[in-house]
């Protein structure tokens, strides 16, 4: 469904140029349900709005389903946001209107894009748990409540994939494990592709596979281990099964054999521009050129020593 190789997004303003994406590559299967981690200032919002056409990439090759965002005419990019992405943001008074009811919140792109289909608009809210609130206007519903209509709208125009970004990030526990529920029907039921940006590492550890980005590169990717076995140990989900469905590591190697090592690594290592690589078959070992040096000395130290001890008992034997 998507696919990144080198995606490379870069911001001018005025005289400074920011890299937010340095040939960041990302592939994401149809119909998965996936979640990007990051620290802030890591480029995932100018991943996901470059995914969602908000953004124009600068260079590298961006895919989703049949589009080439890289490629795409500015017609052909309207036609992409209206019918094949659907967007959630934290702060959702992007895509809300105080005046309207709920209902008529989720008509209103329909109506925009020619469209009205009033049946499956009671159907979304319906299914975001608001079918009892459709008639009430924005106002009136609380902060959670608002999001769901949100996700309601982001589902309107039927789209292949889903971004969202930060989804929970206004929202209490329970409000976000609401919303997770409703990403899973509609990622099972409707076969949508879901991608969520999130800090929220319990958010992040229900889903199957979680890639990290780090200074705009896809760093690390964590794949839950048997994800079904974990959660149903023991007939039942427990949240500390969840939270032990123990997502495996994996640093991301690109097609040309580049990984990046966590700073902190490299801080306590003391490595800065070169290390050394050894590869004994088995394992691959990254040593710092200092590491090296100081072993260096030691082995030679080690060698003097020796070479004193060995006259030392010349000596002695001479003496006798
Ligand atoms: N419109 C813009 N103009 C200039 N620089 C930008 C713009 N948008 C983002 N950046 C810069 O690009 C880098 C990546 O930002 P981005 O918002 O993608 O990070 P993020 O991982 O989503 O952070 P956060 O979690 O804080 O939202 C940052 O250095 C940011 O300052």
């Amino acid at each position: 469904m998507i696919h990144c190789e080198g995606l490379v997004k870069i911001y001018k303003t005025d005289d400074l140029e920011v890299v937010a994406l340095q040939g960041l590559n990302l592939t994401v299967e149809q119909g998965e349900l996936m979640a990007i981690i990051g620290n802030s200032g890591s480029g995932k919002s100018t991943l996901l709005n470059t995914l969602g056409g908000l953004d124009r990439p600068s260079a590298g090759q961006v895919k989703v389903g049949k589009w080439d965002l890289l490629k795409m005419t500015d017609e052909q990019l309207v036609e992409y946001k209206r019918d094949t992405v659907g967007f959630i943001w934290q702060n959702n008074a992007r895509n809300l209107l105080p005046y309207l009811t709920a209902l008529e919140n989720v008509e209103m792109p329909m109506m925009l894009s020619g469209k009205l289909d009033r049946a499956y608009a009671k159907q979304l809210l319906e299914w975001v748990g608001l079918g009892h609130r459709m008639n009430n206007k924005l106002h009136q519903l609380s902060g959670g409540e608002q999001q769901r209509v949100a996700i309601a709208i982001s589902l309107s125009n039927k789209p292949q994939l889903l971004l969202a970004d930060e989804p929970t990030g206004s929202v209490d526990t329970a409000t976000s494990d609401m919303i997770m529920n409703i990403f899973r029907k509609m990622n099972k039921e409707l076969g949508v592709t879901i991608v969520i940006v999130t800090h929220d590492m319990e958010l992040a550890s229900q889903v199957d596979r979680v890639v990290a980005i780090r200074d705009g590169l896809t760093s690390t990717e964590f794949v839950k281990h048997n994800p079904d076995l974990a959660a149903h140990r023991d007939g039942f989900v427990s949240f500390a099964s969840r939270d032990q469905a123990a997502h495996v590591a994996y640093v991301v190697v690109d097609r040309v054999g580049r990984l990046q090592v966590p700073k902190e690594y490299l801080k306590a290592m003391n490595i800065k521009d070169k290390v050394l690589m050894e590869f004994d078959g088995e394992k691959i070992t990254i040593t710092s050129p200092q590491s090296l040096a100081k072993a260096e000395a030691a082995e030679e130290e080690q060698k003097q020593e020796a070479a004193v001890e060995e006259v030392k008992e010349a000596v002695e034997a001479e003496k006798h």
